[in-house]
């Protein structure tokens, strides 16, 4: 176990709270579980058209989702309690996953493997998965506080709906409901909701879900969505990758997507390669790579799990915090 040291603390090494384990390790937890997915379900479960790879499953997410469903079961044991000592038969308490990282790193792929792993072990059938961008304002409001290039960075979204929305989902209400975006419209789409119902497990999904709480002007701290997550899974790559992978994710979406006419993008479907390479990159250099730097990277430490993939999107190492 490596020491780290911590500069408030008089450089006096700190016992690190985190488990570091190579993919073969990681494999090795898997305790001859069977793999319980078969190519239909992949098929269903591909991001944007990329194959993922069935090794990859059995090896890195299906233990992983094994993992998490112990945690559930535990999680629940610890609700009884707390409810035995007040003399309250609380409603169901959800079991909420954050899955946070840099846009176009892999997060909604990850949790939607995620959700269809979790739902065929015992007690955690009902798993329900919500994007934050459907959080994000409507783009006539991003436009009047001048937030238009600044998509999905923190103040880009309305986050007292979205902590909201997780406490209220948390808290056991029969029905709670959130907005939808669009990546096809660019904007929210007026009137439509997505409904959760109480599920067993809720994946919260975002760029900005680990954030710390921010300070109230009398310098009280409030409550941040992080502060309602039993667990939280964050993906990492290098940056050089997530940017290949951000471009390469254009240049398909130019062939697919955009060519709809009713795509915000219609325009880039019909440039070059080169220009379509050009224009991807600068978006990356002036919306996502800074956000990623200035806002995402910075809440890594506070993951409960740090995936980190390698230029094939395969999982290189594990960091699970178990302290
Ligand atoms: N495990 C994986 N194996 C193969 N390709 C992947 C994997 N995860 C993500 N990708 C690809 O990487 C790109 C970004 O993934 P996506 O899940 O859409 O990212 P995000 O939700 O973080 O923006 C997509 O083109 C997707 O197909
Ligand atoms: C919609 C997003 C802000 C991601 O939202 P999330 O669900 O992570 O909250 C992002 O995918 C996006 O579209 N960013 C805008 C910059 C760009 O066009 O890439």
């Amino acid at each position: 176990m490596a020491p780290v040291s911590h500069p408030a603390n008089g450089n006096v090494a700190l016992p690190s709270p985190y488990v570091e384990l190579d993919r073969a390790a990681w494999a090795r937890l898997r305790e001859n579980q069977p793999l319980s997915l078969d190519a239909d379900d992949l098929t269903r479960l591909q991001g944007l058209g990329e194959r993922i790879d069935l090794t990859e499953v059995e090896e890195v997410y299906l233990p992983l989702s094994r993992l998490l469903n112990f945690y559930v079961g535990a999680t629940a044991g610890l609700h009884r309690i707390t409810g035995d000592f007040l003399g309250e038969s609380p409603a169901k308490t959800p079991f909420v996953i954050g899955v946070a990282g840099s846009v176009a790193v892999g997060k909604s792929t990850t949790a939607r493997l995620l959700k269809e792993l979790l739902s065929r072990w015992p007690g955690t059938p009902e798993v329900e998965l919500v994007t934050t961008d459907g959080f994000l304002y409507p783009n006539a409001e991003l436009e009047s506080r001048n937030l238009l290039q600044r998509k999905g960075f923190p103040e880009s979204y309305d986050r007292r709906a979205l902590l909201r929305f997780v406490a209220e989902v948390k808290s056991g209400k029969a029905e709670v409901s959130a907005p939808v975006y669009s990546h096809l419209t660019y904007d929210i789409v007026p009137g439509e909701r997505i409904v959760v119902r109480q599920p067993d497990v809720l994946i919260v999904e975002g760029l900005n879900v680990l954030q710390a709480p921010r300070l109230h002007e009398d310098g009280r701290s409030g409550l941040a969505v992080s502060d309602f997550f039993d667990f939280s899974v964050y993906v990492d790559a290098h940056l050089d990758d997530i940017r290949q992978w951000y471009v390469d994710r254009f240049l398909r979406l130019r062939e697919t997507a955009f060519a709809d006419p009713d795509s915000y993008f219609h325009r880039y479907a019909a440039l070059s390669d080169e220009q379509a390479r050009e224009t991807a990159a600068r978006i990356w250099r002036t919306i996502n790579e800074v956000n990623l730097r200035e806002n995402v990277l910075p809440t890594r430490s506070r993951a409960t799990l740090v995936l980190a993939k390698g230029k094939d999107h395969s999982v290189r190492r594990i960091r699970l915090r178990k302290l």
